[in-house]
Parts: structure tokens; sequence; C-alpha cells
């Protein structure tokens, strides 16, 4: 029989990416809710009960309600794309190359929770330096980022996209979270193991898909006097061997006159790069993705995929 999988809010910005990423696939049976009746919470029930796996593509609260719907279900496993379990010690974090173990870990996992789009870039960068020794615990890591407007779901892409929109958004590139208590931080802060909160500014630019994120850093301020090259070989080895996760070569990146935020827009890769010149003080890492592809959904089928296959 073939796994039975429910996308709960598929009808959503998220959930839509990965109906698409689905389409066409014979190894796997997919539930549905017609539209009109997303909403309808005991429709929603029997399917969540009714599936192998669950991904859940909906707001925080309503996540935490569909977990709770399947509280005394043993057989369903679930993805969960929202913030409400990512640093919940109970679920799984669903960044399959953060550790050399995690993609078994999630393989085996009942409960993932996918990772948000920015911090998928942040820990990307940061966690390959703590754990070879190179960043210090409490540094004090700052984040800048910007993201395709999809990012912020329905609401969001109607506000930039209708010009008609109550709340229109006229403005090509802006700047959000001023007051700096951004929902990813959390998650930055715990699986980029760093004992100090992290700086995040995030920013919107007017493209749909697409994401830079930046981490600067000061060189004498990390551990084994950490250089250009030193930073990029703990990158490459942590990487090496992965597919999805791509670490670009020095001189490659030393040649580039830019970073183009939608280079990798519908792709479910990610790129990180090193940037800076030798003997000077600083680097700046930087990451690449689509914030709905590995961002989002295309994270979401690649732990489905573990999860069924191992
Ligand atoms: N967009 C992105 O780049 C990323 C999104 N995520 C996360 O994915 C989740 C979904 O986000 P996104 O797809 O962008 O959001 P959208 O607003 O585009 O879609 C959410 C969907 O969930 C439905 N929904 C909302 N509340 C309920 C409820 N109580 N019961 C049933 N259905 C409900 C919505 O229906 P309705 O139309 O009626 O509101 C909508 O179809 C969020 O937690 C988000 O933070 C994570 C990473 C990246
Ligand atoms: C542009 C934009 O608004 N982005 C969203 C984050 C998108 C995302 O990753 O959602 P999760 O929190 O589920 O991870 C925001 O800043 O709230």
């Amino acid at each position: 029989m073939k796994p039975k999988i429910f996308i709960d809010g598929e009808h959503g910005t998220t959930g839509l990416q990965i109906r698409t990423r689905m389409a066409g696939r014979s190894d796997v049976e997919l539930l549905s809710i017609p539209e009109a009746e997303r909403r309808n919470a005991k429709l929603r029930e029997d399917m969540l009960n009714s599936a192998d796996v669950a991904i859940l593509c909906l707001p925080d609260d309503a996540s935490k309600e569909a977990v709770a719907m399947v509280s005394g279900n043993n057989q369903v496993r679930i993805i969960d794309t929202s913030t409400a379990h990512r640093v919940n010690p109970d679920w799984t974090y669903g960044f399959a190359e953060m550790d050399r173990e995690q993609a078994k870990k999630i393989a085996g996992a009942r409960c993932v929770a996918n990772p948000g789009c920015y911090p998928t870039g942040a820990i990307g960068l940061l966690r390959p330096l703590r754990l070879a020794g190179i960043l210090p615990e409490d540094y004090p890591v700052t984040v800048n980022a910007v993201s395709g407007y999809t990012g912020g779901g329905k609401q969001l892409i109607a506000q930039m996209e209708n010009a008609d929109h109550p709340e229109h958004i006229d403005a090509p590139h802006f700047l959000y979270g001023l007051s700096l208590k951004h929902k990813h931080v959390p998650e930055m802060q715990v699986h980029g193991l760093l004992s100090r909160t992290p700086l995040f500014s995030p920013s919107v630019g007017k493209f749909a898909q697409g994401m830079i994120v930046q981490v600067p850093l000061y060189l004498a301020d990390l551990n084994d006097n950490a250089s250009l090259g030193s930073i990029h070989e703990a990158l490459a080895d942590h990487y090496a061997g992965q597919d999805i996760v791509e670490v670009v070569g020095l001189k490659e990146s030393a040649a580039l006159p830019r970073v183009n935020a939608v280079e990798l827009a519908d792709t479910d890769r990610m790129k990180l790069y090193v940037f800076g010149t030798a003997g000077t003080p600083h680097v700046n890492l930087v990451a690449l993705l689509d914030n709905l592809g590995k961002g989002a959904s295309g994270a979401a089928v690649q732990n489905m995929d573990l999860m069924l296959n191992g």
C-alpha cells in the first residue's frame, strides 16, 4: 500500500508548492480537502488521522491544534512547517544537512519541525563553524537578510501584487521586524549553537521567491587565527558529498561582481559563500536560497522522502 500524505493548509503558499512538487508522483497517495472546506475542522481531523504523514502548512496556532487532533494516534507522522515546534526538544529539527546524523534522525522521527527560511541560511552558515570550533559560542552574531515576498504567505502576496489592496505595499524593498524580536531568532540561537541571542534584521524585496542571508564576522574575534581559507574549508568539509547545499569555491566567489537574490528561485538548493579579501579583518558569509524551496516546501518534501524511504 502506498503511504498516504495529507497536506493540511494545502491551498496556502507553502502547501501549494508542496503539492506542485508531489504532482506526478506515483509512490504516494495524496489525501485532499476541497479549498472551500479548508477550515472544516472535522474533515481535517479525519484526514489527519487517516494519513501516514501529515504535512502542516498552517499558522502556528492552527498547527498546534492539528497536532492536538492526532494526539491519540501513534500511526501518523508529522512534518510541521510552522514556527510552533522548532525549538521543542521532543521534535526533530528538519535540516537534514546540519549534522552528519541528522538525516538519519529525521528518517526515524515521528515529529519533524521544518526549519524557517531565514534560519536555514543562518544555521547553514553558523553551525559548521561552531562545530569546527572556529566561531566562539558567545560571538555577537548579526544576521541581515532579504526574502521574496511569498515568505509572508497569502496576505503579503496580496499586499505586494494587488495595487487595489487597502494595505498595498508599494516599496521595492523594505525592512521589517524592527523591534528585533522576529519569531526565527530562537531557532537561529538554539540550532546555531549560540549562547548570545543573534541580532536579526529581515527585509523583503519586490520579487516573489528568493533569499539572501548574510552573516558578517570579524576575523580577530574568531578562534584559531581563523582566515577566509579556514572558514571556507570548515564549510566545505561539513557539506562534502551533499547535493542540495553547495559551498561555492573561494576563487569563484572572489570573481563575482554581485549576488542575485533570485538566482535559486524555483529550486530546492542552497549556495553558501565566503566573501572577503585575504589579509583584511572581515569576512561576510552569505547563503542564497529560495524561501519556498530549501526554505520551506523543498525541505518539507526532502524530509518526507527521508521519513518514507530512510
Ligand atoms: N511562505 C514561506 O516562504 C514560508 C512559510 N512557512 C510557514 O508555513 C506555514 C504556512 O505559511 P504560508 O503557506 O506562507 O501561509 P498562507 O497564508 O499562504 O497559507 C496558510 C493556509 O492555511 C490556512 N489556514 C489558516 N488558518 C487555518 C485554520 N485554523 N485551519 C485550517 N486552515 C487554516 C489558510 O487558509 P485561509 O486562506 O482561509 O487563510 C491558508 O490556506 C506558516 O506557519 C509559515 O510560517 C515556513 C517557511 C517559509
Ligand atoms: C517575508 C516574510 O514575511 N517572511 C516570514 C517568514 C517566513 C517563514 O519562514 O515562515 P516560518 O516562520 O514558518 O519559518 C516572516 O518574516 O514572518
